[in-house]
Parts: C-alpha cells; sequence; structure tokens
C-alpha cells in the first residue's frame, strides 16, 4: 500500500463518479435481474459490508426482506431460489466472501459486485455488475467503496420498482467531492490538528450512514495505522460515552441522527473534541461542503474528509 498512491486515488474520485453516472445513463446494470426475489442476502468483509449494511436497511425499510452478513459467520440464511445473494468483493477474492458464496451456488440467485471483472467471485455468478471504479493504485479500497454504495441504490431502485436520479446524485456527489478537494487548503489543517491526539479518533454516524463512521475508522487504521472506533451516534450514549471521561478523545460527527444532541451533551460535558462534518453542531467544530444538506450526497461524499486526515497522516510517517 503506498500514501502518494492512495491520495491520488481520492483526487480521482469526481471523475470516476461521473464517469459511473454516464454508463448508468446509458443503461441499468441491474436490467438482467432475474423476478421473484423474496429475500436479499448481502455478504461482504470490510468496507464491502460497511456499504452493503446500509442498502439491507434500506431495502428493509421500503418492505423488503434484506440482509448484510458477515461473509465470515458460519450460519446464515439457507439458499433458496427466491433468495437473490449479492456477494461484495472489490478484489473479487477475499477468501471469507467466496466461502459464504459457495453455499448459495447453484441453489440462490447470485449476483456479484466486483471491481475485477473475471475474478472469482463472478464464476458462478448469474449477473455480474463492475464496480467501476478504476483501479486502486494506492492498494486501500476508497473509490470502490463509494461506487458500491451508489451501485446498491442503483440496485434498491430496480429491486422496490421506486425511480431514483442515482446518475443525477452522482453527479451532485462529484460536485461534493470536488468541493471539498478544492478547498482542502482551508480545512484540512485545522481537522489534522483537531483529531491528533494520543488516543485515536472515534467517528460517530446515524444508522443510516454507518458506513461513513466505519469506513472512516477504517482509513484511519489501514494508512496511518492509528487506532480508530467506530459508533453508532444513539448507541454510542450506551456504549462509548465512557472513554470520552477517561481519554482525549477526539470525535468526528456524522450529524443527522436524532440523538446527535444526546451525544453532545456528553462530550460537551467532557470537554472533548469534535469535529461535524457537514452540518454546524453547537459544540463542535464544523467542515461544511457544497450539497451537504442532502443526506444522499452525504452518504456518498462524507468520508472524504477522514480519508484525506488519513492520507496526510500516512505520508507524513512515510509507508
Ligand atoms: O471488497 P474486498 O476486496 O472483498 O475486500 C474487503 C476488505 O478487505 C480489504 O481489502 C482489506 O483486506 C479492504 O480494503 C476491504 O474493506
Amino acid at each position: 500500500m503506498k500514501p502518494d498512491l492512495y491520495l491520488a486515488d481520492l483526487e480521482a474520485k469526481p471523475a470516476a463518479l461521473d464517469a459511473l453516472a454516464a454508463s448508468l445513463e446509458t443503461g441499468d446494470p441491474f436490467g438482467e435481474l432475474g423476478d421473484g426475489v423474496r429475500r436479499v442476502v448481502f455478504l461482504g468483509m470490510g468496507s464491502s459490508r460497511y456499504a452493503a449494511r446500509v442498502a439491507a436497511l434500506r431495502l428493509r425499510s421500503a418492505g423488503l426482506d434484506a440482509v448484510a452478513e458477515y461473509a465470515s459467520a458460519t450460519a446464515g440464511y439457507p439458499p433458496g431460489r427466491d433468495t437473490l445473494v449479492v456477494a461484495i468483493s472489490a478484489t473479487g477474492g477475499s477468501r471469507e466472501t467466496l466461502d459464504a458464496l459457495a453455499r448459495h451456488t447453484g441453489a440462490s440467485q447470485v449476483l456479484a459486485l466486483t471491481n475485477t471483472p473475471g475474478s472469482p467471485v463472478t464464476r458462478h455468478a448469474g449477473l455480474v455488475v463492475d464496480m467501476a471504479a478504476g483501479e486502486e493504485r494506492g492498494g486501500v479500497a476508497c473509490r470502490t467503496f463509494q461506487h458500491t454504495l451508489a451501485l446498491l441504490l442503483a440496485l434498491e431502485s430496480r429491486l422496490t420498482g421506486v425511480k431514483a436520479d442515482v446518475p443525477g446524485l452522482l453527479r451532485r456527489t462529484a460536485l461534493a467531492t470536488a468541493d471539498l478537494l478544492d478547498r482542502r487548503a482551508e480545512w484540512l489543517p485545522e481537522a489534522l490538528r483537531l483529531l491528533d491526539g494520543p488516543h485515536g479518533v472515534y467517528t460517530l454516524a446515524p444508522v443510516e450512514r454507518l458506513s461513513s463512521a466505519e469506513q472512516s475508522a477504517l482509513m484511519v487504521r489501514e494508512g496511518p495505522r492509528r487506532p480508530a472506533t467506530a459508533c453508532e451516534t444513539g448507541d454510542w450514549s450506551h456504549v462509548d460515552v465512557y472513554l470520552a471521561k477517561t481519554l482525549d478523545y477526539r470525535a468526528v460527527l456524522f450529524p443527522g441522527s436524532r440523538y446527535d444532541e444526546q451525544a453532545m451533551e456528553w462530550l460537551r460535558l467532557r470537554g472533548s473534541t469534535v469535529l461535524a462534518v457537514g452540518a454546524d453542531v453547537p459544540g463542535a467544530h464544523a467542515i461544511r461542503y457544497r450539497g451537504d444538506d442532502d443526506p444522499g450526497v452525504a452518504l456518498l461524499t462524507e468520508t472524504l474528509v477522514t480519508e484525506l486526515v488519513a492520507a496526510h497522516w500516512w505520508t507524513a510517517q512515510g509507508s
């Protein structure tokens, strides 16, 4: 893995998003999906599972039976003809995802979502959808994570029959992403200072965008190898509040939970440092960007803040 190439991967996000938007305008990659899907089972690991969990929640809230499983789980839904298994793997080779998929081969409908055409995950798939994120030369899943989220929104539209302008959302996300990149000299030095504590970085997001907190924490661990933990904002007051008392607590808050204020009451009381991404929150430092009041744009854009922080720390310390 290489920090300078990771940074270049992040800088290439707007162009990749625009290209994905253009390709979705010309055709539905999920158009060939069979009918009669009663249950959707997403399989993946790491950032692929983070994106899947958000997609599964969205499908459940639309009334569909959907779950995102750890591909490493021994127990899971049994295979069935009316089950659509969505195996997500950017590399197409994660062992756990391939093992979980084997249980469904020949018995469930299989859709493979991958950035590596021809990879093992595509072998027994009835339909293969390309993430079209381009090569991630830094060796870290960042654009693939973003494209996975976007393509799962398109899948949601196909499965629910509710029309969604995913290309339009992608173009707005490209603008939001370019805005953060172009103005980074204004906000990044302060973000680096605020998050540079002795005890790591703690990220909070509402369950509907939990992927943002999880991916952010992963980037801080995977690149600069610093401690980082993600927490759902409401759950934070039950499981992580304790650390704010004893640690030099540096938090990134992705606002939007109805329990933001509950968490902030504790964080203010403890004198913690909070960086809010995408909204002004009393007691927190804020980073705003173009279109941040649109939850879809936020879902697809906001990790860039912590990804750039991680890239900078990683570069500063060398590989
Ligand atoms: O999507 P894939 O290629 O299966 O990878 C899953 C996870 O494993 C990693 O490749 C790290 O091993 C992450 O980048 C990713 O989140």
